[in-house]
């Protein structure tokens, strides 16, 4: 389809949306097959889609209330929360990025990692904001699972999905970019890839994500309030042999008179990412050593690395 992206030319590229909306999706139906083919052709072109999902609208206001509360808080209690994991602490006033700040969840999809996270900004919690965030985070999650367990059994490799399930946590950033003021930079997040296994996004009704086709260009992504974006990180680009690419995606705020807030939730493997021997054949020569997720993000979050062009493949390319 022809559309205009926001520069005013003409692009090719739009994702493409799934509908996960059906009552009782499971593993053999038809409707699951025909959904699973959409999900292979989807990430093996764009790394991602929009998931369509009816659950999400009726949570839309409540989680996005419970956002703007979070980041009305004094920048000093923000600080407080330091993620356990490198790279996903508070983030404000950076130059290079002056419209965006973040802060990230630990274990965003169970009541303890959300509880703690509340202890941490609110002296005696915040239940009300831990029931709205655990209500999409949950949901996140589980349509996370839900694309994995398609992705592990089109490859032929399902009977290794429950133990990768087992063996995955969930970390969630949580995101304000203000407008930009005349003169100031429209970017509010550099291009990257995720480090993640998999990545969900989730925005309130500003849109900004710009995903990187293979041809190179930038696309916009317009998002409903039943949509959530599902993204390939640079974890499952390794598993799956590079069959599925982790995308570059940027956000780019062009001043919708109002602040976006988004949510992302990242899954990081406890311990070792490695491309099941089912995926490797003479056809498909094994292209990442095997490494162990979470120093790979350590490795990442030094200052040298960030700038790499495929930081994955310095990283563990075979
Ligand atoms: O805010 C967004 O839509 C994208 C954020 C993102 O790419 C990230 O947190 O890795
Ligand atoms: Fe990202």
């Amino acid at each position: 389809m022809r559309i205009l992206n926001p520069m005013g030319s003409l692009t090719l590229h739009k994702l493409p949306t799934i509908d996960f909306s059906k009552e009782n999706l499971k593993p053999g139906t038809t409707a699951w097959n025909k959904i699973r083919k959409e999900v292979m052709s989807a990430l093996e072109e764009y790394g991602s889609f929009v998931a369509s999902y009816e659950k999400i609208p009726q949570l839309q206001d409540a989680v996005f209330g419970a956002l703007e509360e979070l980041f009305d808080l004094p920048t000093q209690t923000k600080m407080q929360n330091i993620s356990s994991k490198p790279l996903y602490g508070y983030v404000g006033q950076i130059p290079v990025v002056p419209l965006y700040e973040s802060m990230g969840i630990d274990d965003a999809n169970t009541s303890e990692g959300m509880q703690a996270f509340t202890y941490a900004m609110w002296p005696n919690g915040n239940e009300g904001f831990s029931e709205k965030l655990l209500a999409y985070t949950k949901l996140a999650a589980e349509l996370e699972e839900i694309v994995v367990r398609m992705i592990f059994e089109s490859y032929g490799v399902e009977k290794y999905c429950d133990s990768h399930l087992q063996s995955v946590g969930y970390l969630s950033r949580v995101m304000k970019y203000r407008e930009a003021k005349e003169n100031e930079t429209k970017l509010g997040f550099v291009s990257h890839t995720d480090k993640s296994f998999m990545s969900t996004i989730h925005q309130n009704q500003v849109n900004g994500l710009e995903i990187k086709a293979k041809d190179g260009e930038y696309f916009g992504v317009d998002l409903s309030p039943s949509s959530v974006v599902v993204m390939a990180g640079d974890a499952i680009m390794a598993w799956s042999n590079n069959r599925i690419k982790s995308p570059h995606h940027r956000v780019i705020m062009e001043g919708k008179g109002r602040p976006r807030y988004s949510i992302a939730q990242f899954s990081f493997m406890d311990g070792t990412v490695q491309t099941p021997q089912e995926l490797v054949d003479d056809e498909h020569p094994l292209q990442f050593k095997p490494f162990d997720h979470l120093e790979y993000l350590s490795f990442f979050s030094k200052e040298e690395n960030r700038r790499l062009e495929c930081a994955l493949k310095t990283y563990c390319g075979v």
